[in-house]
């Protein structure tokens, strides 16, 4: 039998309550090295309260003894929630659990290490860019606090580091991020914006920016402390419709050339069958389904899944996989 790697991140029994009504419900999910997750589900299916568990910002519940939902299987995986299936002798109070590369860290008060390996974007991106702080100090401050350059850096190393993130989110191109990304990073020093450019960019403040500048900027921050998994909670639907593809190529070639873990959470099932190798798909807290995306798009899918995809279709799958 050959063993399964260990995955970079795993979440166990995590359920999230608000005071009384359950948000998440008794949830398990494995995230492979190097794979792309994508969380699909209806408005309020959890998938934002999950995405805030594995990124660290929020504590599970201890998962509670309420009764289980009616399951909604498919030919498709359903294994995600574990309340479907339980026996007699199943344990009824499983301990929540998260692992990064198999070891337990605690949910929120993890170590350094483990803050910076797990990274969020979100929807919005002012709300992880201070407004008040210029593009230097917000790209800087993360690698200044996990030493991502080693101790005591210098300001020409740090600012160096600034605007080889810039281009690697696709600012400061001349024409805009779509070089950068069909380039794939392959720039070589002809191909770098003028240092004056950069250097403009990085003295600037949040406000200074458009709504997809500003979630570019959002990305280069979590790059900035090299981390291992993006969790990117609708990264673009903030954002125009204009540039949402931009973004979107963005995370897939940051994904393939930096060889990073995504978790991605979006109500567009074109985005997950254009970019994830993964789906799973949640519904009133739980995860009614999940496995390969190849699976989900071009497999006959009974249940919710099912229903979902035929919604998707029906309003046109930009990707093209009806
Ligand atoms: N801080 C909170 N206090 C109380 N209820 C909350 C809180 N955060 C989320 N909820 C509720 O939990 C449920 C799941 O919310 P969540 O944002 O995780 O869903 P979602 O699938 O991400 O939805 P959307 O796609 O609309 O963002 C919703 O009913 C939401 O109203």
């Amino acid at each position: 039998m050959i063993d399964e790697p260990t995955p970079i991140l795993e979440l166990r029994h995590i359920t999230v309550r608000y005071g009384d009504f359950t948000a998440v419900d008794d949830v398990s999910l494995a995230l492979p090295k190097g794979v792309a997750l994508g969380i699909v589900g209806e408005s309020g299916a959890g998938k934002s309260t999950l995405a805030r568990v594995a990124a660290g910002l929020i504590a599970p519940t201890a998962p509670g003894t309420g009764s289980a939902r009616p399951g909604t299987g498919s030919g498709y995986r359903g294994m995600g929630s574990d309340r479907h299936g339980v026996g007699p002798d199943r344990d009824p109070a499983p301990r929540a659990e998260i692992l990064l590369d198999g070891m337990p860290i605690a949910p929120i008060r993890r170590t350094r290490a483990q803050r910076r390996r797990i990274q969020m974007v979100f929807q919005n991106p002012d709300s992880s860019l201070n407004p008040s702080h210029t593009v230097r100090r917000i790209l800087a401050e993360g690698m200044l606090l996990h030493g991502t350059l080693g101790p005591h850096p210098s300001h020409e190393r740090v600012d160096a580091r600034c605007r080889e993130l810039l281009h690697m989110v696709g600012l400061g191109e001349s024409d805009g991020l779509g070089t950068a990304v069909a380039a794939g990073f392959g720039l070589g020093p002809a191909d770098l914006a003028p240092r004056a450019d950069l250097d403009d960019i990085l003295d600037r403040r949040p406000h200074a920016f458009s709504g997809g500048q500003r979630q570019r900027i959002a990305i280069a921050r979590a790059l900035a402390v090299e981390p291992d998994v993006l969790i990117a909670d609708e990264p673009t639907s903030a954002l125009d419709v204009s540039v949402q593809r931009d973004v979107l190529d963005l995370l897939a070639t940051l994904r393939r050339t930096r060889g990073l873990t995504l978790m991605l959470i979006t109500h567009d099932l074109g985005v997950v069958n254009e970019i994830c190798d993964e789906v799973a798909v949640m519904r009133g807290g739980e995860i009614v389904a999940n496995g390969p995306a190849a699976t989900f798009f071009h497999s006959p899918l009974a249940g919710y899944s099912g229903e979902l995809l035929d919604a998707a279709r029906s309003v046109a799958l930009p990707g093209g996989a009806a």
